[in-house]
């Protein structure tokens, strides 16, 4: 099946008064509460907010996982309020990557069948050098053979990203990846985040607590109460790393306050 692009825009992600309220009657919750937000292609955009301000939620809609229940999403050009499920379903396959906090890696497969799974359940043949070059552009080509329980955390999670990575998605979408990993190998990943972005321009959207981690973003989107509360541009000069890490530390604070 194939979807039309109604839109060749240049945002990756948009969302315009974007509402989402989960639940219904007295004891539904209002996720997102009028969200507008350009995600540009090419960049990387860490989001932030105390819990419970939408984070999660955000990036649910963003990726066509989750339906508002208003407002618009444009998704690699789509508006997904157009499309039918099976529509989604396709877009979803063909432009999102996805990674979480775990890395939901089958423990009786390689590295490689992994990395091909996903697309072997939704249809789509992925080639042994595409599985080989998803593995290299994570730096596992010599683990392509290993099982999870034979890999550290950290090389558990570059699984999940190559697989998330292996169809070329438009975006990548990371809800806490570094959640469950140690200081130095969540700085490997995100050092690893921050390549694909500069050297494949892989448009990518994170969730994050951590103000380190989304440092390594090009731009902070803080929510509070469901509501987009700021947006900060970050300095990408290395140098400016510890600077901008203790100003989104200073941001959250303001906000919590
Ligand atoms: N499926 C659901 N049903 C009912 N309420 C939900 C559901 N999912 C999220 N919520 C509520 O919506 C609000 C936003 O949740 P969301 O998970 O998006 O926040 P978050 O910022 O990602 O939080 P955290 O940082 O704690 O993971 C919260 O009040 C949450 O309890």
């Amino acid at each position: 099946m194939r979807t039309t692009r109604q839109n060749p825009a240049p945002d990756a992600v948009r969302l315009r008064s974007v509402r989402k309220i989960h639940g219904t009657g007295t004891g539904s919750v209002t996720a997102l509460d009028g969200v507008s937000i350009d995600f540009p292609r090419g960049t990387f955009t860490a989001v932030m907010g105390p819990s419970g301000s939408g984070k999660s939620t955000l990036l649910q809609c963003a990726a066509g996982l989750d339906r508002p229940t208003e407002g618009q999403v444009t998704l690699a050009g789509f508006d997904l309020g157009r499309q039918s499920e099976r529509q989604r379903t396709v877009l979803r396959r063909d432009h999102i990557g996805f990674v979480f906090q775990s890395f939901n890696l089958v423990e009786s497969l390689t590295a490689a069948q992994n990395v091909e799974l996903p697309s072997r359940f939704a249809g789509r043949r992925v080639r042994p050098e595409e599985i080989a070059a998803a593995l290299a552009a994570v730096g596992l080509t010599r683990r392509a053979k290993h099982r999870p329980s034979e890999l550290s955390g950290g090389q558990q999670q570059r699984v999940a990203l190559a697989r998330a990575l292996v169809t070329r998605p438009d975006v990548l979408f990371a809800d806490e990846p570094t959640g469950a990993l140690d200081t130095t190998t969540s700085r490997e990943v995100l050092q690893l985040l921050r390549r694909l972005v500069d050297q494949e321009g892989r448009t990518t959207l994170m969730v994050t607590h951590d103000p380190v981690a989304a440092a390594f973003a090009d731009a902070v989107v803080l929510l509070k109460d469901g509501r987009v509360a700021d947006r900060i541009t970050l300095d990408r000069d290395p140098r400016s790393h510890g600077r901008n890490a203790s100003a989104i530390a200073a941001h959250m604070a303001g906000m919590e306050a």
